[in-house]
């Protein structure tokens, strides 16, 4: 905290970038308590509740984090159980754990780090129940770290990843806060017991879109992490001839890890560019919804939803791409993917689980199709789906950044449309409005993708229109946008060619294309990845290290090995010596038989 203090780290986003450079292969356990714990308090505590808690929460005097999921509910939060019960008597709300399944489970950091929770409850008052809201709640003596009586804390035990994290259990029994503990910034219990309901029950929502818009750079930063280190490797690597009787190549000559890697390249730099317009929208949105303008709330919801999912789920894929690429020594810790992968896929399940992110943008889409069906005006992310879905592609041999854009704003459309149709079939069948829309949901889940990849294609294309770039960079930059919108097209042919909007000359162009592309790039590859300028430190990667000196490297991590401290370990003597003595005992026996 001083150290960044003393480097003038203002925002958030400086702080959160010098704290994985000081710590980058385990995630920090503080990683909750500022990303989540202290801009919670800021945005939905009032404006004396924030004065009082925040400088607390920044200074690291009070070290929290949020704490929502359950043993029996994580993605459908209004199932949650944990209740707060107001007191009018004592002005206290009693929280309690009435369940099992009530037990708070998974919180990162609640086991052994926080002193504090933001706590997700049921909350009672006058004997009704109004849904989740939030409370704060001190869990730890701030004089000794004990736990405070009333509550059973707990580690959830080994998880695939994020072992620098402990995820935790909690357990209420009667647990009284003071009132004042509630966050009020948009619902408040007066005195007497009152409740006052907010504009939108949603509001209570607003840290996990935050997280899941800061979940989109973190797919950035993990897939490009990984792309470094396979493309330097791939450079360093020598495997076979490729010329019969001539010199191993570099495997980055061969035209299927360059297919495998150079599409991850352009993916990583498309990305970072959708995270930087993911951020600008939610600055902007969620501006608005603090000066009480929550018109564009369900846009910002459905937007950071649907990225969230898309990006991590292409992220995980694309890490384990990288990480095959390396062939064996990928699969070491040496490498540094294996980590990276551990601890991003868990963004595929942790602030709102893919699938159901991908289904309430889904919702949206629906609701928008129908707008857009009526004539009424639709946002200008979304006005592609009145898109006539009679007009054939004019792709050319170029590929333009137009025909690209057309190609994917038509798939999205016709795929949403389809969507929707068999959404709107179903209910002429006679099925309730929720079978109608669960027998629906594979195409709509493919439909939101369709959707989410229209949204990275075109922000790519209007930053390289828009931004004043160099000729030289902004012509490799070029490649990279249109290398990342063929292969997704050539990739997801199917979707892009059912309704014939592709002839069959322009298949054979952009499966030309995509080869093309990868010559282009190739030369430019490794400078490519130097670009995100990323430490060794911070790889902690034999492989992908700036000297290319790979193979000293793997051999002096190998000395390192714990295993190598004794030249005999002591398995030999507890077990092996024993178990071959034996064998050689029961040979003399039946040699003696
Ligand atoms: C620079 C600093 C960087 C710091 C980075 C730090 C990163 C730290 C790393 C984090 C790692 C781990 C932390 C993990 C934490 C957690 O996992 S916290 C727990 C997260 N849990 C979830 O996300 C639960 C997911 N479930 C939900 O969001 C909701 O329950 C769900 C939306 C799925 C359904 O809710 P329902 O109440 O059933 O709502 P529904 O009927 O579907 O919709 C009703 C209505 O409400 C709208 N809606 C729903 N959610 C929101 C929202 N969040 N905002 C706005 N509107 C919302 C929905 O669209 C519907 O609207 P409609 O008009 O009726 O269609
Ligand atoms: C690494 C990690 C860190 C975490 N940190 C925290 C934390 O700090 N604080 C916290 O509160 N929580 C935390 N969590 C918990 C996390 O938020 C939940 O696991 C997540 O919200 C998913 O909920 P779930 O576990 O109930 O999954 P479920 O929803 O039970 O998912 C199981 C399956 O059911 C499907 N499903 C569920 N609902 C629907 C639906 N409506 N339609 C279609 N399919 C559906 C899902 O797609 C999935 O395939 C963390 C989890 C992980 C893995």
């Amino acid at each position: 905290m001083d150290r960044m203090e003393e480097l003038g780290f203002r925002s958030e986003t400086d702080r959160q970038i010098f704290r994985e450079a000081a710590a980058p292969v385990e995630l920090s356990p503080f990683g909750l308590h500022s990303g989540m714990f202290v801009p919670t308090l800021e945005r939905q505590g009032t404006p004396e509740q924030s004065r009082k808690w925040v400088p607390l929460g920044k200074s690291f005097k009070m070290i929290g984090t949020y704490a929502q999921t359950e043993l029996g509910h994580g993605t459908f939060i209004r199932g949650l159980e944990t209740t707060a019960t107001f007191d009018p008597e004592t002005q206290e709300f009693i929280l309690d754990s009435p369940t099992l399944s009530s037990i708070k489970y998974w919180p990162g950091n609640v086991a052994k780090t926080v002193n504090h929770c933001l706590v997700m409850a049921q909350l009672y008052t006058q004997g009704k129940c109004h849904g989740t809201h939030l409370f704060l709640v001190q869990v730890r003596n701030m004089e000794d770290h004990t736990i405070m009586p009333g509550l059973e804390i707990g580690d959830i035990g080994p998880k695939l990843g994020f072992d620098g994290v402990d995820n935790g259990f909690m357990r209420f029994n009667k647990y009284r806060i003071p009132r004042m503990n509630m966050l009020m910034r948009y619902a408040k219990v007066l005195e007497n017991g009152d409740y006052i309901k907010p504009k939108n029950a949603k509001l209570t929502y607003g840290a996990m879109v935050m997280i899941r818009v800061f979940i989109v750079m973190d797919a950035f930063k993990t897939l490009s992490r990984a792309a470094v280190i396979a493309v330097r490797y791939s450079a360093v690597r020598r495997q076979s001839e490729l010329r019969p009787g001539g010199e191993e190549a570099q495997v980055m000559d061969y035209q299927t890890q360059q297919y495998k890697l150079f599409p991850l390249l352009a993916t990583s730099y498309a990305f970072l560019l959708a995270a930087e317009g993911m951020s600008q929208i939610y600055a902007k949105i969620s501006s608005d919804i603090e000066r009480g303008n929550l018109e564009d709330m369900p846009q910002l919801h459905a937007l950071a939803c649907g990225l969230k999912a898309f990006c991590t789920w292409v992220a995980c894929e694309g890490i384990e791409v990288c990480r095959m690429s390396c062939g064996g020594h990928g699969y070491s810790h040496a490498s540094g993917i294996p980590k990276i992968y551990a601890n991003i896929v868990g963004a595929c399940t942790y602030e709102g689980e893919n699938t159901v992110m991908m289904l309430q943008t889904a919702r949206y889409l629906s609701k928008c199709y129908i707008r857009g069906q009526r004539g009424e005006s639709l946002p200008e992310l979304i006005q592609y789906l009145t898109t006539d879905l009679n007009v054939k592609s004019t792709l050319g041999e170029d590929c333009s950044f137009e025909s690209l854009v057309a190609a994917y704003s038509h798939r999205a459309a016709r795929m949403v449309a389809v969507a929707c149709k068999l959404q709107q079939t179903n209910k002429k069948k006679g099925m309730a409005g929720h079978d109608a829309w669960n027998k629906s949901t594979v195409p709509f889940i493919a439909a939101t993708k369709a959707h989410c990849h229209l949204f990275i294609v075109r922000n790519f294309v209007t930053i390289l229109s828009q931004k004043k770039i160099d000729p030289a960079t902004h012509n490799v930059l070029s490649q990279l946008c249109t290398l990342y919108a063929v292969y997704g097209i050539v990739e997801n042919m199917g979707e892009f060619m059912q309704d014939g909007y592709f002839n069959q000359d322009q298949v054979s162009i952009l499966n030309r294309k995509v080869l093309a592309l990868l010559e282009d790039i190739r030369p430019n590859a490794v400078a490519l990845v130097d670009a995100f300028d990323y430490p060794d430190h911070l790889l902690q990667s034999c492989l992908g290290r700036y000297d290319g000196q790979v193979y000293e490297a793997l051999y002096e991590y190998s000395k390192s090995s714990p295993l190598n401290n004794t030249d005999i370990h002591s398995s030999y003597y507890n077990y092996i010596r024993p178990m071959m003595q034996k064998r050689s005992e029961s040979k003399n026996i039946s040699a003696k038989l």
